[in-house]
Formats: structure tokens, sequence, C-alpha cells
């Protein structure tokens, strides 16, 4: 194993896992799916640069808890093959951060995307409920 990496390994590294992770979990794929509709929609909205800065955070957590429930999933199954109830433990949890992760992008989508919406539509009168 090398001691000492270069940057660019290490970044290549890095992409190889994302690119992983894209290629062999469907739910990564519609993540990133649901990101990138969710960034243009922001755009058709014209929400304010600081929602927008909200949204990337937000997106940035789900991607990320997806790529460590990857990772964990992968450990897990080289460690055991076999089922183990703390195989189930650790599998469990990982796919709990990531439940966790895109429940609250959905409500702070719905939070920040709500006037925009109802504006475009006309609605205003239902903003004060
Ligand atoms: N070795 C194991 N021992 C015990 N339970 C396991 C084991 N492998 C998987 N499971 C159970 O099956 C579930 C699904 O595990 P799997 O590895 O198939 O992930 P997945 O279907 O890719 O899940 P995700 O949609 O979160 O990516 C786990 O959450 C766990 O409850």
């Amino acid at each position: 194993m090398e001691s000492r990496r270069s940057w660019s390994a290490t970044f290549r590294n890095a992409w190889n896992g994302i690119w992983n992770s894209l290629k062999t979990e469907r739910n990564m794929r519609i993540h990133v799916a649901a990101a990138i509709i969710v960034l243009l929609a922001a755009f058709f909205f014209g929400l304010p640069f600081r929602d927008i800065a909200l949204l990337l955070l937000v997106i940035s957590l789900v991607i990320t808890a997806e790529l460590l429930n990857t990772a964990i999933e992968a450990a897990v199954d080289l460690v055991t093959p076999e089922w183990h109830r703390l195989a189930k433990v650790a599998k469990d949890a990982a796919a709990g951060a990531v439940l966790i992760a895109a429940a609250f992008a959905v409500l702070i989508g719905i939070l920040l995307f709500y006037g925009p919406v109802l504006s475009w539509l006309g609605w205003e009168r239902f903003m004060k409920f």
C-alpha cells in the first residue's frame, strides 16, 4: 500500500467511490436526479441565494449519507456475508441515517418552495395559512 499519495490520486479514489455508488445504488441515482430537479426548480421560481445555499447544504447531507451507507454496506458484507445480528444493526442504522437526511431535506424543500410556488400560481391568499 502506498504511504504517500498525490492529491490527484486521492481525488481520483474519491471520485471512484462516488461513481461506483452511482452505478450500483439505485437510491443514489434517485437522490442525484431529485437534487438536479430541485436546483432547476429553485432557479425557475427565483429562490434567493440564501435559500439555494440551504438547498445545497441539505442535498450534500443526503448524498453524503448515501455514500456512507454504501461504505457501511460494503464493509459489513466484507466482514460477514452470513446473516448476523450486528450486521443488521449496522446496515439498518446506515439506512436510517439516509432516511433521516432525506426526510428533513423534503421538509426543508416544502418550507422553501411553499411561498414561491403559491405566488407563481397566483394563490397568495393561501399564504397566510
Ligand atoms: N449480513 C446481514 N445480516 C443481517 N441482516 C442483513 C445482512 N445483510 C443485509 N441485512 C438486512 O437487509 C437489509 C438490506 O440490506 P442490503 O445489503 O441488501 O442493502 P440494500 O438493499 O442495498 O439497502 P439500501 O437500500 O439501504 O442501500 C439491511 O438493512 C438489513 O436489515
